[in-house]
């Protein structure tokens, strides 16, 4: 990989986020591969002064504290940072001991090594803005993603054009050799979990495994990898206040990338683009629910629908609208994906995104279309909507079909409490209009279903009266980029 040329220098000093724009662009559109490390560098120098050390000038009236100016990023500070990579990553592979073309995992294991070994010993993992070689090459940490991505940043300075990062929901690790055939983690994954680095991902690792999409992941190509430092911005200031700057840089360039095809196989970053659209519309752009659509058509076109987030991305964002209906059959949705899979123990975000859904939003849906009058009165509601009634039974089958034949139990009784009081939310005439029958199941003459369905509404109302409901906890944090936006300091709030 060449160094920095004039292609490179010309951008700098940057000074205002089109100029950023512009070196991407650059970057992106010519023949030569995009320089991973040095646009790394770049994103997270920016990040850290908007939103880690944000030198924040204060106006004549110091309890107003202003948005500062974009910060001038000088070419100097990128390039000591970007030799600094290179002198680390070429002094530590003796390459004339890797003649061949492609990577092997031998090398793949060495490089995984410098980059661990560049790491402080002990840090809070999951700390914000710990996902670029800014943060490597100045503070030594890395999060899981990040150091997946400096391997493959590393692979590009030594000149290796087939190591490429492979991404999953929550897990990232890399693809190497001829036709991209071998796999290798390079990193780690959760808590209290011992790093597999060097192992192949093998078929029955991958298999009805969330954590690696059942052998669908996004296998990135350079471009796809700066989409991935791109969806990987932070930028939030702490755990209520984001840069508006910062946010605005992301958006920008993931539009960027969006027009120039990048974001087609890559539906997390197209669901980052949408929440950040719901924030801050671009004029003449695609609504957020069409960007959403688009990470679902992703996730089906080139992913045999094995992705998750597609649609917990959608449900959220109707939730928050109030859009109850469509939140319901992109929750519905999800769970028709998470069915597929084996819930093991190392699948808690996923876990985690299913129990606020159904112990936290579902209920609290529930309840506030309960209280509305107007609609329960003239019937409108979701509590009469046999659409809505299916899709609330297709997302509880959907869980319970998760949990069958899994090593790790998904249900306890918290979900029992909540899936009846969420039931118990809807009007009972709602069961009449569907047809639950599972395939080749008789049809039952009308009186039995009549009695039955008296034993049931009876069954229930005794279940209801025994069962206490427990106030169900606020939403929990919504994630950022690749980890939660969890800061180590908290700040008053700008707005
Ligand atoms: F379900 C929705 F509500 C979600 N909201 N934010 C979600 N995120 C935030 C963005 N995010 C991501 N966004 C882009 N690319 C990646 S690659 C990856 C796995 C790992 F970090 F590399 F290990 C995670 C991730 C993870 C999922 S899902």
């Amino acid at each position: 990989m060449a160094g920095i040329r004039d292609r490179e220098k010309r951008h700098f000093p940057l000074q205002q986020i089109q100029d950023v724009v512009n070196l991407f662009k650059d970057q992106l559109s010519d023949s030569d591969e995009p320089n991973l490390a040095f646009l790394s560098i770049v994103l997270g120098s920016i990040e850290h002064i908007l939103t880690v050390n944000r030198a924040v000038p204060y106006n004549k009236d110091a309890s107003k504290c202003i948005e500062p100016i974009f910060p001038v990023i000088q070419l100097d500070t990128i390039q000591a940072l970007y030799a600094k990579f290179v002198t680390l990553v070429k002094s530590s592979v003796d390459l004339t001991r890797y003649p061949g073309e492609f990577a092997t995992r031998e090398l793949v294991k060495r490089v995984s090594d410098v980059i661990w070994s560049g790491l402080t010993r002990a840090y809070y993992k999951d700390r914000a803005h710990l996902q670029s070689l800014y943060s490597f090459l100045t503070g030594n940490k890395l999060d899981c993603f990040g150091v997946a991505f400096g391997v493959v940043a590393a692979f590009q300075v030594l000149g290796y054009k087939d190591v490429h990062l492979a991404l999953s929901e929550d897990h990232a690790w890399v693809v190497f050799g001829k036709d991209l055939k071998e796999t290798a983690e390079v990193t780690w994954h959760g808590k209290g979990n011992e790093d597999k680095r060097g192992q192949p991902i093998t078929v029955g690792v991958a298999e009805k495994n969330w954590l690696y999409l059942n052998g669908q992941p996004v296998i990135c190509s350079r471009e796809i990898e700066v989409a991935a430092i791109v969806s990987a911005i932070n930028p939030s200031i702490n755990a209520t206040t984001d840069s508006v700057e910062m946010g605005a840089l992301q958006q920008e360039l993931l539009w960027q990338l969006y027009d120039m095809g990048h974001l087609d196989k890559y539906p997390m970053a197209l669901g980052n683009l949408g929440d950040l659209e719901e924030l801050c519309p671009t004029l003449e752009r695609p609504l957020p629910v069409q960007i959403f659509e688009k990470a679902i058509e992703s996730s089906k076109n080139y992913y045999n629908e094995q992705h998750v987030y597609p649609y917990t991305y959608l449900g959220a964002y109707h939730c928050r609208k109030g859009n109850y209906r469509e939140a319901m059959k992109a929750w519905a949705d999800a769970a028709s994906v998470i069915k597929k899979y084996n819930y093991t123990r190392e699948d808690e975000e996923i876990y985690k995104e299913f129990l606020e859904i159904a112990n936290d939003l579902l209920p609290n849906m529930m309840k506030s279309v309960a209280g509305e009058n107007a609609s329960r009165l003239h019937g409108t509601s979701i509590l009469h909507d046999p659409e809505a009634y299916a899709n609330f039974l297709r997302f509880y089958d959907g869980i319970c079909q998760w949990e069958e034949d899994s090593p790790t139990p998904v249900l306890h009784i918290t979900w029992a409490k909540q899936l009846v009081f969420s039931l118990g939310k809807f009007d009972p005439k709602v069961r009449n209009y569907i047809d639950i029958h599972g395939e080749g199941e008789e049809e039952d003459d009308d009186e039995e279903d009549e009695e039955e369905e008296e034993e049931e509404e009876e069954k229930r109302r005794d279940l209801e009266k025994k069962v206490p409901q427990k106030e169900v906890s606020k939403g929990r944090k919504r994630k950022r980029s690749h980890k939660n936006s969890e800061n180590g300091d908290e700040y008053e709030t700008n707005h």
